[in-house]
C-alpha cells in the first residue's frame, strides 16, 4: 500500500485498517486520520508516534492499560485481537510449560500491582526466554523510566503492525 491509498481513505476506512495499529486504542487512528495527507509511510508513522507522546501521563497509562498481558487469561480464553494472538504465538507464548506460565502470571502480578499499569513488550521481537528475563529487569527500573521503556515497547508494536498493513518491511518505517 502506498501513501497515495493510504491518504485517499475515507474515516471509516482508515480506522478500518488502522485502528488496530495500537492495541485496543482506536481513536489514536482516528485521530491521526485527521492529519491527513502524510508526506510519505514514515510520516505516518510519527504521526502515531506524536499523538502518544503528545498524551497527559494519565492517557499513556490508558494506552498501556488496553494491552493484554503476555501469556495471561486472555491468551488462555482465546480472547486476544488477532494481532495480539500472532505475535504472542510468534513469541511462543503459546507452547509454554505449567511453570513457565504460573512464573510469568507472578511476574506480571508484581509488575501490575508495582506500576498500576501491566508489562508491555514488543513480542514479535522477543522470546519465551526473554519475556521472563525483561519482565524480571523491569521490574526494579524507577517509575518514570519505565512508563517511557513501556511506551518505547508500544511503539515498536505499532511500527511492527503498520509495516504488515503496509505490505512493507519494517526496516522501511
Ligand atoms: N502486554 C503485552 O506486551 N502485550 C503484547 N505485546 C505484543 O507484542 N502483543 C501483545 O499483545
Amino acid at each position: 500500500m502506498d501513501i497515495e491509498k493510504v491518504n485517499s481513505m475515507d474515516f471509516g476506512e482508515f480506522v478500518d485498517v488502522f485502528g488496530n495499529v495500537v492495541e485496543r486504542c482506536p481513536l489514536i487512528a482516528a485521530a491521526v486520520w485527521s492529519q491527513r495527507p502524510f508526506s510519505d509511510l514514515q510520516d505516518l508513522k510519527q504521526h502515531f508516534y506524536a499523538f502518544i507522546d503528545a498524551l497527559p501521563q494519565s492517557g499513556q497509562e490508558g494506552i498501556l492499560r488496553c494491552h493484554p498481558d503476555l501469556a495471561g487469561r486472555e491468551l488462555q480464553l482465546g480472547t486476544l485481537t488477532a494481532e495480539s494472538q500472532r505475535e504472542q504465538s510468534g513469541a511462543g507464548l503459546t507452547s509454554l510449560g505449567a511453570d513457565e506460565r504460573l512464573r510469568l502470571a507472578e511476574l506480571n502480578a508484581q509488575y501490575r500491582a508495582r506500576f498500576g499499569f501491566p508489562f508491555v513488550l514488543a513480542a514479535r521481537l522477543s522470546d519465551r526466554a526473554a519475556v521472563p528475563r525483561e519482565l524480571a529487569r523491569r521490574l526494579h527500573c524507577p517509575r518514570a523510566q519505565e512508563l517511557r521503556t513501556a511506551l518505547g515497547e508500544v511503539k515498536k508494536i505499532a511500527r511492527l503492525r503498520l509495516a504488515d498493513l503496509l505490505g512493507i518491511d519494517p526496516a522501511r518505517l
